[in-house]
């Protein structure tokens, strides 16, 4: 069994958990509830690096990054840096993240907060409004056609960015939809952790000029975006590369300063 099938299967159990630990209509009374949100999409389009930056601990093709910093320090270094919106990783098992590191990015930064994580559920999408999200994050390895479709519309409905990660062709045909806001390509297979950045190029002709386009994964250098950008990408997710350091906010701040001059 490979890892993504590992982690949908332990995510299913925790979903249930939480469900019976709190009701969707406790969430629905969170003052996060009622925030306005802001776009991730929106940004990406008038920004002329599009950076998005993302709270990553440890990941299953890497098994630390970095334990040592707090998530408040790394999103006001974000913020403070000019990236366009903050990734927050929120599966424990795989990625050692958590909704509080969502509440505690929330409470320290006005950026457009992603959720990343493996939703397979509405209640996640519920969950991720409550907890001060602006977007959310469909991986089409792991969800049908009805799937995306129903929980995009729902993300949609509560207003919402949706961003809808491909890997490969078929994925990209499967997803396809006008509920969706943001098409990005994962230069990581996430079933061999194999990277590579010639991914986004290949799949970039294929998707309709009508979404926003984000390469994730696997970015290190100011060239790699250079190379990106001609194929349309107007978004780029990275993490590794500003987690490993000592001052995230800082190195993301550099490596904006250098792609913009
Ligand atoms: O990063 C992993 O090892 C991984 C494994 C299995 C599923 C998802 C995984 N990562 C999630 C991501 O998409 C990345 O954290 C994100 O794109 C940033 O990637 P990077 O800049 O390479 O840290």
């Amino acid at each position: 069994m490979n890892i993504l099938d590992k982690i949908v299967i332990d995510k299913r159990k925790e979903v249930e958990l939480r469900k019976s630990i709190i009701p969707l209509f406790q969430l629905e009374q969170s003052v996060l509830f009622e925030r306005k949100t802001n776009s991730l999409a929106q940004n990406l389009i008038n920004s002329k690096s599009g950076i998005i930056a993302e709270h990553k601990r440890r990941s299953p093709s890497k098994s630390v990054i970095n334990q040592s910093l707090n998530v408040q320090d790394v999103a006001r270094g974000y913020e403070k840096a000019g990236v366009c919106g903050m990734s927050v990783l929120t599966d424990g098992k795989y990625f050692g993240g958590s909704l509080d590191d969502l509440i505690v990015a929330r409470a320290s930064s006005n950026l457009p907060l992603l959720r990343k994580e493996f939703i397979i559920d509405d209640y996640q999408i519920i969950e991720a409004k409550a907890y001060g999200t602006d977007v959310i994050l469909l991986i089409a390895a792991i969800l049908t056609r009805e799937e995306i479709k129903q929980f995009s519309e729902l993300a949609k409905s509560l207003n919402l960015d949706v961003l809808l990660e491909v890997h490969n062709q078929e994925e990209l045909h499967k997803s396809i939809m006008p509920s969706l806001d943001m098409l990005g390509v994962n230069n990581r297979n996430l079933k061999t952790f194999e990277v590579n950045l010639e991914t986004s190029k290949k799949l970039s002709k294929l998707i309709p000029n009508d979404f926003v386009k984000v390469s994730e994964s696997g970015i290190s250098t100011v060239n790699a975006i250079k190379e990106l950008q001609p194929y349309g990408y107007k978004g780029f997710l990275i993490g590794e590369n500003f987690m490993k350091t000592e001052l995230p906010g800082d190195s993301a701040a550099n490596f904006i300063k250098n792609l913009e001059s």
